[in-house]
């Protein structure tokens, strides 16, 4: 019986790279088959085929009688077991906890997985199950690696290059271990290996060049036919034949069979009917849709991943808190002294006003209605925390130094300053034609940086206000004559509220969003880079099971996020917050879980790191740009303005300042809205990302 057939098999990369080229391989049940040839001709090319990891351009492929393809793959996953040339494991797992990984998504019995990892860690030396497999040496992982292939004592094992960096000894060891399971188990072996003298101990060899066999014989009978003392001879011999056009043997169909002298034909057939029990009574024959054995195996595999990643962790813990802490620290806050140069002609010298106002106890000096040095005192109101005065003798100086960005600006206070204050009538009568009011204090801002030119306009409108005030008091007239007419009031937040509350909204969004994504991106593509992915579903482990352990692990971290962030928001924010504390944490976990979906969804396209991070912070900015962070979404071109509604940051802000400062509640539109905006990006992006890990199963 014919464990593996391939039949006229040609693949071709990129269309141009043939490396199958009608390839005929048999594998009997029970034999060990070598398969030998130069680097790049295509072994693991042909094994991936086998595997249903890769589409054969035409021809066909039995495994244990079914045809197997890229669509259509084995029925019987726990009936084979795969080593691949990389190891393929999880870094973090131990020894033990990898080996049982790999029981449990095969769905082993736990009793007959303990026995299976006691004997195959005995057989293969690893001793120390509690070893991390990133603390082994590389032939320690190679062993690891086998181990998790023979651990559901399957049917067939398909090895590349399993005896890589091991020494001779092990190697001696695990040749004898396949040979004895082959002879009591009927195990299948497919091998391939660089040490072509280790192929002799096949039961038959194929030597493949140019997606062909040139020969698939047991070694004795190509010694003999041959006329060589080893495989590597007859290698060497054949490749001459080939370039000389006189190989007989390279043509398939003419191609001699193997005789299976090895294997006691009367004990395979008692084996086969026990090692079907044997796999039977190890695994459960049929494999549910959902299986709680895989999916517990699997989050426990993604936890351990993570608490045992430094970084991971840190980033989970650190980054909310660093959130709040940015927010509290480094947004929304002035200089406490912000440079401000001062021209003040009222006066004769920079220094006069210091004296001045000290000799007066900086209070009016005349009981009458009566001023001199006005300046001095409209000065002194400028409140020296929050701004610097710099004194200049010269406009001119003023001007350089503003421009050399020393100061964010100038005031220039006129020489009749005080003259054109003091003949200003309280009564409202017009002052005398010799003076004009504006200007009197002129002012020049840096208008590159708004929110300092907002913020210096604002101070010293208020300076002048207060200064205004006490001369109406100090000429006994009523302060209420300097109100301006015009009064605001608010429904929302707080007149004063400083530029923190504005901006929380908006930024508390991006950031949760970011943080979803960077999070996801990483979580998803570190198993597609490390092999562990394809090595997952070929033991028959859905893609949906798969998403599915991912997406609980990243509600179990953005939970963590979204406890840190509360923690830190008591004790470092002082922001209002009048809404529904448990409505806003909720909206927080679907934005982190909308930002997770968008990361997943992008770590479909590549496994590059760089590239997969890269493009997460370029959906980010390009969210951020259309959502209205930085500018009114208002003021947007009308078509990205209609994109704008669509992207899951925008409503997100209106929803968290809505729900934040505005105590709105679930029945309001824009707090629903956001929730159902939000459900609907993470059920499209990962139904996409599905689809698409659906259509691109196993990695390169
Ligand atoms: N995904 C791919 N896209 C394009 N070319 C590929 C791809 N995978 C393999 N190849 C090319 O196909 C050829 C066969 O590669 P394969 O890995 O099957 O060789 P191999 O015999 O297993 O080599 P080795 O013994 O070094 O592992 C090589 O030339 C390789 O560069």
């Amino acid at each position: 019986m014919n464990s593996i057939e391939v039949r006229g098999a040609s693949k071709t990369y990129d269309s141009k790279t043939l490396v199958l080229n009608g390839l005929n391989l048999t594998v009997q049940t029970g034999w060990i088959y070598g398969l030998i040839g130069p680097s790049g001709c295509g072994k693991t090319t042909l094994l991936s085929c086998i595997l249903g990891m890769k589409q054969l351009d035409e021809g066909t492929i039995n495994v244990l009688g079914q045809e197997v393809s890229y669509k259509n793959p084995s029925k019987f996953p726990h009936r084979i077991g795969y080593m691949p040339q990389e190891t393929a494991l999880v870094p973090e797992l131990t020894i033990k906890e990898t080996l049982n990984y790999f029981g449990n998504i095969y769905q082993m019995n736990p009793s007959l997985m303990k026995q299976r990892l006691i004997m195959i860690c005995d057989l293969l030396d690893l001793h120390d199950g509690n070893k991390r497999v990133n603390h082994l040496s590389g032939g320690g992982k190679r062993r690891v690696s086998f181990a998790a292939a023979l651990i559901h004592n399957p049917e067939i094992l398909i090895l590349d290059e399993p005896t890589v960096g091991l020494d001779s000894i092990l190697r001696e060891k695990i040749w004898k271990f396949q040979i004895e399971s082959t002879k009591l188990s009927n195990t299948t072996v497919i091998i391939t290996t660089h040490y072509i003298a280790e192929a002799e101990k096949s039961d038959c060899c194929g030597l493949m060049k140019n997606g062909v066999l040139l020969i698939e014989d047991s070694p004795q009978n190509i010694f003999k036919n041959l006329g060589v003392q080893n495989l590597e001879e007859a290698f060497l011999n054949l490749c001459i034949r080939e370039n000389t056009g006189n190989n007989k043997n390279s043509l398939n169909d003419e191609r001699p069979q193997c005789s299976h002298e090895f294997v006691n034909h009367k004990k395979v057939k008692e084996e086969t009917k026990l090692s079907t029990e044997t796999t039977k009574d190890l695994i459960h024959e049929k494999k549910k849709k959902f299986s709680n054995q895989t999916i517990k195996a699997l989050l426990n595999k993604e936890l351990v991943r993570i608490f045992r990643q430094p970084y991971e962790i840190g980033f989970t813990f650190v980054f909310p808190l660093l959130q709040v802490f940015c927010f509290t620290v480094a947004l929304g806050k002035f200089s406490k002294e912000l440079p401000l140069g001062v021209i003040n002609r009222d006066v004769i010298d920079t220094n006069f006003c210091s004296e001045y106002l000290k000799s007066t106890n900086y209070e009016f000096n005349t009981s009458t209605c009566t001023f001199e040095h006005l300046s001095c005192y409209f000065l002194n109101e400028i409140d020296d925390k929050s701004v610097k005065k710099i004194y200049y003798n010269s406009f001119e100086e003023a001007f350089d130094e503003a421009k050399a960005a020393k100061t964010f600006g100038f005031i220039s206070i006129s020489s009749n300053f005080t003259d054109v204050m003091s003949q200003r009538k309280f009564d409202w009568q017009p002052i005398s034609e010799n003076f004009s009011y504006s200007n009197q204090i002129s002012v020049y801002l840096d208008h590159t940086s708004l929110q300092f030119s907002y913020y210096l306009k604002n101070k010293l409108w208020k300076t002048f206000e207060k200064f205004n005030k006490k001369m109406l008091r100090h000429c006994e007239l009523d302060e209420r004559l300097e109100d301006f007419p015009l009064r605001f009031n608010t429904f929302h937040g707080e007149l004063d509220a400083d530029h923190t509350i504005m901006m929380y909204p908006g930024l508390f969004a991006l950031a949760i969003m970011l943080g979803g994504i960077l999070f996801s991106i990483s979580s998803l593509s570190q198993n597609r880079i490390e092999g562990i992915w394809n090595r997952t579903l070929l033991a028959g482990v859905k893609t949906s099971e798969v998403l599915f352990s991912h997406v609980i692990i990243l509600i179990f971290c953005d939970l963590i996020e979204i406890f840190v962030l509360k923690i830190a928001t008591i004790f470092l924010l002082k922001s209002p917050i009048i809404g529904n504390q448990l409505l806003l944490g909720l909206f927080c976990l679907v934005l982190y879980m909308a930002g997770n979906s968008i990361g997943l969804f992008i770590s479909v396209f590549t496994n590059n790191v760089a590239v997969l991070n890269s493009s997460g912070i370029m959906v980010v900015i390009a969210f951020t740009l259309s959502s209205g962070v930085v500018w009114p979404i208002e003021g947007l071109h009308s078509v990205l303005k209609y994109f704008s509604y669509i992207t899951p940051l925008t409503l997100s802000i209106a929803t968290i300042r809505n729900i934040v400062f505005k105590g709105f509640t679930i029945t309001h539109p824009t707090v629903y809205g956001g929730f159902l905006l939000l459900s609907g990006w993470i059920i499209l992006m990962l139904f996409l990302c599905y689809r698409m890990l659906k259509k691109k199963k196993f990695t390169d």
